[in-house]
């Protein structure tokens, strides 16, 4: 066990188990306030303080151990404050697993609309009613400790793709300087706060945001402005610079990329926590995920199929409902339809997390990635 102290006290230790020989990959335990939780593992998405159309009960069941929630929704609506005086956001929501929140950052860029950044922050007009709004690193990690998540993230500028170097070179220092402002402004202890990692698809830039970030020795380290409609392969590169410069003994995020592919290849180079919000919206327009890729069960092909989404699977939809089924429940707009497919596609991913850990553990785990990445690219 190798526990990590940031400057305060003990917070998301980081125990690493086992490392698996010609690769990065490893198979780690991260403790939190609300438990000990296994790595590499998969953290459902719950942007407002709810995992779309799945209950708490039902994330329970299918294995989830840490969900997501995005400060800007909660910020917006209903207020920060208010989830404080509710209780935080565990108790809002009736979730006693892990809570990670990103910082609203990147959910400024991708949907607020005439923002505008400068040294002090970003303003924005609200997604929902216009109005303008200001997030810096102080505001943001102030919002997250009222939302009381085991782990937040500091606030970061995600560089768009492409960016010409000099942009990238500016916001990536901007970025340093706001974790070092998030940092003093976190002052709530047993919550974790993470350094998100940019840089651009600048390899030098990845590797002084990286080592920057890691003399401002932060708990965790998330890895962002990834899978931002870069090649795949210029994903992977970024990720070959970064990783190393991480300290073996903390976790690695890599924030927002979730495809099953994309994921045993962010293992093999040492990644130990993912998110994507894929997985639950591919499954609102009908789409399940298997290993051998997506299966449409809205397509009439289906109509008279009478097996499970998938026989091997071991989730409530595959256990008990057929393709024909949920494809009627679809077509007719039922709202179990889409809880059915999303159930499904959480399942999966999270099954998925679960065999590459078994297969780390056992020191096959390139073994199991030649074989997934055959099947599942076919
Ligand atoms: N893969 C793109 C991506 C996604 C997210 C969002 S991850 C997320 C989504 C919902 C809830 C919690 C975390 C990011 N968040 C931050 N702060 N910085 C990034 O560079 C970045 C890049
Ligand atoms: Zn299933």
């Amino acid at each position: 066990t190798c526990a990590f102290a940031g400057q305060k006290k003990v917070l998301a230790a980081y125990e690493e188990a086992v490392k698996c020989g010609y690769s990065g990959a490893r198979a780690g335990r991260l403790h939190t306030p609300h438990g000990v939780f296994d790595t590499p593992m998969f953290m459902p998405v719950g942007t407002q303080a709810t995992v779309k159309a799945v209950s708490p009960r039902e994330l329970k069941e299918m294995g989830a151990q840490i969900i997501l929630s995005n400060t800007y929704h909660l910020y917006l609506r209903p207020g920060t404050e208010l989830v404080a005086e509710a209780g935080g956001l565990h108790r809002f929501m009736d979730w006693d697993g892990g809570i990670l929140t990103d910082s609203g950052g990147f959910q400024v860029f991708s949907l607020g609309p005439l923002r505008k950044i400068t040294e002090e922050g970003a303003a924005f007009r609200s997604h929902i009613d216009g109005s303008t709004q200001f997030l810096s690193p102080e505001i943001a990690i102030k919002a997250q400790m009222n939302l009381g998540a085991d782990i937040i993230m500091a606030f970061d500028e995600c560089i768009p793709y492409p960016a010409e170097y000099q942009y990238a070179k500016l916001s990536t220092e901007r970025t340093t300087r706001w974790a070092e402002r998030s940092q003093k402004a976190h002052t709530r202890s047993g919550q974790a706060l993470f350094a998100i990692v940019q840089g651009g698809m600048y390899q030098d830039l990845r590797r002084v945001s990286a080592n920057d970030l890691v003399s401002l020795d932060f708990p965790g380290y998330g890895i962002g402005g990834l899978s931002v409609g870069e090649p795949k392969p210029v994903m992977y590169e970024m990720l070959e610079q970064t990783v190393p410069l991480l300290p073996e003994n903390k976790p690695r995020y890599l924030m927002g990329v979730g495809t099953p592919d994309c994921l045993v290849e962010a293992v093999r180079y040492g990644i130990d926590m993912f998110d994507c919000v894929f997985p639950t919206r591919v499954a609102r327009n009908g789409t399940a995920m298997t290993k051998s890729g997506r299966l449409v069960v809205k397509n009439a092909a289906y109509a008279k199929d009478f097996l499970p989404i998938d026989e091997n699977c071991g989730c409530y939809a595959c256990q008990n409902f057929s393709r024909a089924y949920i494809r009627h429940l679809l077509k007719a707009d039922e709202i179990f339809g889409l809880r059915l497919t999303t159930i499904h596609n959480l399942y999966f991913l999270l099954d998925f997390t679960k065999k590459m850990r078994q297969a780390i553990l056992e020191d096959r785990f390139l073994s199991f990635r030649e074989e997934f990445l055959a099947q599942y690219c076919k």
